[in-house]
């Protein structure tokens, strides 16, 4: 049995709601590619993880930056190479604990000659649902997603969009405990976006826990208690969404007219972020520079039309991230 394989986890840490919705310890996945099987794609490596019950984790990445292995281990799809992965305390595998997980998968393909009403009531018969209560509740959930109208038509005639917003409304049927999107807002337009997120929202407020993969930043500033950004398989960043962007030291942003980018470059401050804008320059500096900085623009003949507090946010931390995971923002580790 492969470390992945554990069925159980004496040392999962067990709250007054049970133990943790998902728990992973030192999960590393590497896959093996190549004509001959010859070389190995580091997709994860020695990634942990802890979802307390109830709260929104965001994971965010660049392309290829193992999210969706993660979901697929937790999901039982992929098998790991080492460490474990839990939910609830158990190995994903077992039946019971597969009961309690709504899922979502990346690019969802469903059975096209049913229409969107008989795959959702199929999907709640898997769920050992019948009857009055299974017709119910799809109708509800079809309702939620925005698929009231179009759920007699056949899956084939649907756009991305609706296979999207059905694939969501399987995912939601057993009114999981924990519910797993990979890329939720993907092939959705703005509306659906919104519905998505409010969906994702009206669920939080029932005390599901949830856990959602994109590289859309906005869907995580608006939706996540936590977040993880996950580069090259490793994690590079992890906590509360206020607390990553609200523990950097403040800093200010001016627009310059009247002197180039060169010449503010050689004034030696160091910046931040640094932009010509047509006749205009825009720079970032830290709090602390910016008086120093404002003196030496006019010193220089040049003109500041405006200096205003810099708002940090979770894409300066996650492009900062990627640059400092040394330029590997694509992909896993190629061996
Ligand atoms: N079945 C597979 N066989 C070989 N390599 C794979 C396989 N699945 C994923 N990979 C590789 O593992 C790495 C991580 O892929 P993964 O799909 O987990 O990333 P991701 O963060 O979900 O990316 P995206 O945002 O593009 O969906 C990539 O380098 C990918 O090429």
């Amino acid at each position: 049995m492969t470390a992945a394989t554990k069925l159980t986890a004496p040392e999962a840490p067990v709250t007054s709601e049970g133990p943790a919705p998902v728990r992973i310890r030192g999960l590393s996945k590497t896959y093996r590619v190549g004509f001959f099987l010859n070389k190995q794609v580091k997709a994860l490596q020695g990634l942990d993880l802890d979802i307390a019950p109830g709260q929104v984790y965001g994971l965010l990445g660049p392309n290829g930056a193992g999210k969706s292995t993660t979901i697929k281990i937790l999901m039982g799809l992929v098998r790991a190479s080492q460490g474990e992965a839990l939910l609830f305390g158990e190995s994903p595998d077992r039946p019971h604990v597969r009961r309690q997980v709504g899922f979502l998968p990346e690019n969802p393909s469903l059975y096209e000659y049913l229409t969107g009403r008989e795959f959702v009531t199929l999907a709640g018969r898997i769920f050992g649902l019948s009857g009055q209560e299974l017709d119910q509740r799809v109708t509800r959930v079809l309702g939620e997603v925005g698929m009231g109208r179009a759920s007699d038509l056949q899956i084939r005639r649907y756009s991305k969009g609706m296979v999207q917003r059905t694939a969501l409304a399987q995912a939601l049927i057993s009114q999981p405990r924990l519910l797993v999107l990979d890329e939720p807002t993907s092939g959705l337009d703005p509306l659906g976006r919104r519905q998505m997120r409010d969906i994702i929202l009206a669920e939080r407020e029932k005390g599901t826990t949830i856990l959602f993969c994109t590289h859309i930043i906005s869907d995580v500033e608006a939706l996540c208690d936590r977040v993880a950004v996950l580069v090259g398989g490793k994690r590079v960043q992890e906590g509360s969404v206020q607390e990553l962007v609200s523990a950097r030291t403040p800093s200010v942003e001016l627009v310059v007219h009247g002197l180039p980018l060169e010449q503010l470059q050689a004034l030696g401050f160091t910046y931040e972020h640094a932009q010509q804008l047509d006749s205009r320059v825009r720079l970032r500096v830290p709090d602390a520079d910016a008086h120093r900085l404002l003196q030496a623009v006019i010193a220089q003949g040049g003109r500041v039309s405006s200096l205003q507090p810099a708002r940090f946010s979770l894409e300066d931390l996650f492009l900062e991230a990627m640059q400092k995971a040394g330029g590997q923002t694509v992909g896993g580790e190629i061996q």
